[in-house]
């Protein structure tokens, strides 16, 4: 079976995944995928460029992921813009890892998402999992995790659909308001309830 695994920004979906990875089962990140695809010398780097200016680009060569963050979170428009250029690409490599995935003899594997309902990609996987956080604990989390102000960190996750919607959407939830040991215990139960092995 294929999992969208999803959630919005740090709501523990990284959390979530390596509880899944310890146990053997192949997690395909969309945030990885996200990062391999503009690496110096692809063309979606060199796209971004052109549309959002050579100010996005570090002295190294690489993508200056926070000078991208800062137009992109604030501005609606070069937002759609930017997943235009990158979805495609980003979604290639993750059908790519996921066909890797079932040669190896991979039973179940899980395609962690953030933006799975937000982008329409439920046809994609066969089941869907969200890693819910209340909206102030998500707050709070990404603040402490990011280092950012609240402002930044809004800004962030009034980019995604809220959370709270999110939850009419998935199949099962993970709530993981609490200790990472509760949050462990849900995902224990939920594998042995879906009998899931990887
Ligand atoms: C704007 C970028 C350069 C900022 O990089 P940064 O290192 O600060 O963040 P990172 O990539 O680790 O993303 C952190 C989280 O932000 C959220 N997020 C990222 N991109 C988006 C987006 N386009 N819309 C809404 N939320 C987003 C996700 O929850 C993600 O888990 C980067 O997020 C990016 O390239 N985004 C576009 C690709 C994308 O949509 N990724 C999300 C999954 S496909
Ligand atoms: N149950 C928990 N108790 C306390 N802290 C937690 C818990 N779960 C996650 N965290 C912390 O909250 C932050 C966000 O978690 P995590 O990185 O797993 O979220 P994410 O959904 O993968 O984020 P992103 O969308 O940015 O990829 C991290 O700093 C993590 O250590």
């Amino acid at each position: 079976m294929i999992i969208g695994l999803t959630g919005g920004i740090a709501s523990g979906k990284s959390t979530v995944s390596n509880l899944l990875k310890e146990k053997g089962f192949a997690i395909i990140d969309a945030d990885i995928a996200a990062r391999v695809v503009v690496e110096p010398g692809q063309p979606v780097l060199e796209k971004m460029i052109e549309v959002f200016g050579p100010g996005i680009r570090a002295a190294d060569g690489a993508l200056d992921r926070p000078a991208l963050g800062k137009m992109v979170f604030y501005d609606e428009e070069k937002r759609k813009q930017l997943n235009e250029i990158i979805h495609p690409a980003v979604r290639e490599w993750m059908m790519e890892q996921k066909e890797k995935a079932i040669m190896a003899g991979k039973k179940n594997i899980f395609l962690d998402i953030p933006l799975l309902f937000e982008s329409n990609l439920t046809w994609m996987v066969e089941k869907t999992l969200l890693v819910y956080v209340d909206p102030e604990i998500q707050l709070k989390r990404l603040m402490e995790r990011n280092d950012y102000s609240e402002e930044e960190a809004k800004a962030r996750i009034q980019s995604q659909m809220p959370i709270e919607e999110k939850r009419a959407w998935a199949d099962d939830i993970i709530n993981n308001n609490g200790t990472l040991e509760e949050t462990k215990n849900q995902v224990d139960k939920w594998i042995t309830r879906l009998r899931l092995q990887p």
